[in-house]
């Protein structure tokens, strides 16, 4: 049978502010009642009316179980206080809520509303803050009305809260005419939900709102496919299957919204690109900041050459040819790119540059794009390097798209030193360069280091190969493959690949093995058996530490199978082991786990062996891997422990950044060493399966590489050239300059 409850709000014990799952304490004459269900809009000190049923909880007692709620207006004058002394109403403590009712008595919430000025004859009130208190007081109430109404819609209480923040009470005309603009405005929105709003508003699908809508949402998954723009064609054909219509207003909504500067439109000789703006002027700026920063410094040539030997003396190193060329180069442009396979010298290199400049008395910086690539070059450098985004000082943190970062160097107060180096270029996507290039002033030289022959960035764009293509800009090309590196076959047969040459497989090697296998279960038993038993004694470390790469997620061979599997073998189910299910992957402690985005708000924090906080810190990145310590239900959170001890707390409802990492695709190993590296390599989709992804797969390894499978895969591989395109138009802009 059905019961009703009512009474004031008096504490929220847990929300999810996702999915408005609610657990609260409804006080009601003295008398105290748990409730839980699904509230879409709820505060402390709120007057609410429950149906539902009572329970009994094993854990927690009797409780309320709410099936339906509405607010109403609080008529004892008990209630009426409590709302008003909840904190709801800013600057109303309790003692001021009890003055307020005592005053007006049941006439209390009319007097907000509808005569506030009256407010004021109560002691300690202004007028001012009369006229604040009936501010909030309605607000409140206009906000409750619009969750209610955006909830027919569908749509998260989270999701709500931002619709409402963001238009206020323009926000059911937004609705009601122009559902789309949520989609440009609000993040969380995509084209979809947006769409889904439209039609039970009544929006025809012909609509010019929605036509433009789906333009730029077009153009927003090309960038997260990482181009910066799309050729008209193309985002012609992907707008008619978005909207599922003949194209009729297609043309004339691109014109449309080019005349609204919300697109860029440069004709190319035989096409037309169509930029997001944002994307273009990032782009065109990007290559502004470049050239402004490519000055020469007139330096005698005999001069820089004298200094050099002094550093090759003093550091006992013999630089090679193009070596030297980097390092000189390095002293007379203002920018520069040094770029070469692996074992071609390019850490070398650095390392000269650096004592160079040193030697001279000027201040570098360093940096790299992932937190574990700035780790690796601390190590080779024996200098510290950042990752950009802490050297560029990131703050504010204002939304979790990465394009509203917001970093404290910029042109206002830029990075004060005379050189900067940037490792890892390949995977700077234009986003980023775009801020570092703000943060940098001409007078300080910046030397950009990479491999071009990588992937490219997540995020859009081809920075470092267009800035190469330009043809604008001193690139010193690192070719020579010397003594040390050339014992290794990883590194001989990562050239290899590289130059599309086909690579022995005999079995010779001591670095680089393949070991056939046809059948799908042959390999993952192969695979299993490499990397608990036989790689860790073979290259002196911990099966945590063997990788297992893979070019898909999906598939029989993919990464989300492949670790379900080896889960169960290197950390399987134990009575001392807790465990969280979250959308079909189980956590347990002991797991490794990756962070699959960035999220500049997780904050980390290392203890000494005391437990006594050493250093503490914000940020976790895409590509970060460490291991589950604790899991606990109670509190409702998982901590992981990444490099150097740094622990990192997850609420169960961050659970979707983490994934397990026992196999990673490719694309996500990029920027990371492992001691050995295991490929099972069968089938799969001829777009992933080409010559780039297995030499960035084969250059992740630093002692060997494990190929399981099939010898005509990884010909096929090393056949297929086909990268996929990115669209990208960095290079033109820097030669238009
Ligand atoms: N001028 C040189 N003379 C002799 N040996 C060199 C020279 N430059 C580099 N080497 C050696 O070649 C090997 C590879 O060099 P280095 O680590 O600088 O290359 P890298 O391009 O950074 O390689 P990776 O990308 O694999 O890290 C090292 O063992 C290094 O000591």
């Amino acid at each position: 049978m059905e019961d009703e409850i009512e009474g004031y709000v008096e504490r929220i014990v847990f929300r999810n502010a996702e999915n408005g799952y609610t657990v609260l304490t409804l006080v009601k004459e003295e008398k105290e009642i748990t409730c839980v269900g699904t509230f879409t809009f709820i505060n402390e000190g709120e007057f609410i009316k429950c149906s539902g049923k009572y329970t009994a909880h094993q854990l927690y007692g009797e409780q309320f179980l709410v099936e339906s709620y509405e607010f109403k207006e609080p008529e004892d004058l008990d209630s009426m206080e409590k709302y008003l002394g909840s904190g709801a109403i800013k600057g109303v403590g309790s003692a001021l809520a009890a003055r307020i009712v005592r005053r007006f008595k049941g006439d209390t919430f009319r007097i907000v509303e509808e005569e506030p000025e009256r407010l004021a004859e109560v002691k300690g009130i202004s007028d001012h803050m009369a006229r604040e208190i009936a501010k909030q007081f309605n607000e409140k109430r206009d906000m409750r009305g619009a969750m209610i109404f955006l909830q027919q819609y569908g749509i998260t209480t989270a999701l709500a809260v931002k619709i409402y923040k963001e238009y206020g009470m323009r926000m059911y005309q937004v609705i009601k005419e122009n559902p789309y603009r949520l989609a440009e405005d609000i993040t969380g929105v995509g084209f979809r939900l947006a769409d889904e709003i439209a039609a039970r508003v009544g929006i025809g699908t012909e609509s010019d709102y929605r036509i433009k809508a789906a333009i730029l949402y077009v153009l927003l998954q090309g960038s997260t496919n990482g181009h910066v723009y799309l050729p008209e064609e193309l985002l012609y054909r992907k707008v008619c299957e978005l909207l599922g219509i003949a194209a009729a207003g297609i043309s004339e909504q691109i014109n449309n919204l080019s005349v609204e500067r919300k697109i860029i439109i440069k004709t190319d000789v035989e096409e037309r690109h169509i930029y997001s703006a944002g994307l273009y002027y990032l782009e065109l700026n990007t290559a502004k900041m470049l050239s402004d920063l490519n000055i020469k410094y007139d330096l005698s040539l005999t001069e820089i050459e004298h200094r050099l030997k002094a550093v090759e003396k003093q550091f006992q190193i013999e630089l090679d040819e193009l070596q030297r060329t980097a390092v000189i180069e390095a002293a007379k442009n203002g920018i520069l790119v040094v770029t070469g396979g692996p074992g071609t010298g390019k850490t070398t290199t650095i390392n000269a540059i650096i004592r160079f400049f040193e030697a001279e008395g000027m201040d570098l910086l360093l940096a790299a794009p992932t937190g574990r690539a700035a780790k690796r070059m601390t190590e080779t450098t024996g200098y510290e390097a950042k990752t950009i985004h802490r050297l560029l000082e990131i703050s504010k943190m204002s939304g979790d798209m990465e394009n509203k970062l917001v970093f404290e160097r910029n042109e206002g107060n830029p990075l004060e030193t005379d050189v900067i180096i940037i490792d890892e270029m390949s995977m700077v996507d234009i986003t980023l360069m775009h801020a570092l290039l703000r943060a940098v002033t001409v007078g300080t030289r910046l030397i950009l280091v990479g491999d071009v022959n990588q992937l490219p960035s997540v995020g859009p764009g081809n920075v470092l190969k267009d800035i190469i293509n330009s043809h604008a800009f001193n690139v010193v090309k690192l070719t020579k493959i010397f003594r040390q590196a050339k014992e290794s076959d990883i590194i001989v047969n990562a050239h290899k690949i590289n130059a599309g040459e086909q690579i022995e497989l005999n079995n010779k090697s001591r670095d680089f093995f393949l070991l056939k296998r046809a059948e799908v279960r042959d390999v993952i038993g192969v695979t299993i058996a490499l990397v608990r038993d036989k790689m860790p004694g073979y290259v002196n470390a911990s099966p945590f530490d063997i990788q297992v790469l893979t070019p898909m997620r999906k598939g029989e061979l993919g990464v989300e199978k492949l670790n379900g599997i080896l889960q169960q073998y290197l950390n399987p189910p134990s009575k001392d082991k807790q465990e969280k299910e979250y959308h079909n992957i189980i956590f347990r402690e002991g797991d490794k786990v990756m962070q699959v985005k960035n999220n500049y708000q997780l904050a980390w924090e290392s203890k000494s062996r005391y437990g006594i906080t050493t250093e503490s810190g914000m940020g976790v990145y895409n590509g970060d891997t460490g291991i589950i310590k604790e899991i606990n239900h109670f509190a409702e959170q998982l901590t992981v422990e990444f490099d150097e001890g740094r622990m990192v707390e997850y609420p169960f409802n961050l659970l979707e950044e983490l994934e397990l990492a026992y196999a990673i695709t490719i694309h996500k190993s990029q920027g990371s060493e492992y001691p050995a590296v295991v490929l099972p390599l069968l089938t799969g989709p001829r777009m992933l399966l080409n010559r780039n992804i297995l030499y960035t797969a084969v250059t992740r390894a630093k002692s060997c590489v494990t190929i399981v499978g099939s010898t005509e895969t990884v010909q096929l591989m090393i056949d297929n050239e086909s990268e996929q395109r990115r669209y990208s138009g960095l290079t033109e802009r820097i030669k238009e300059l």
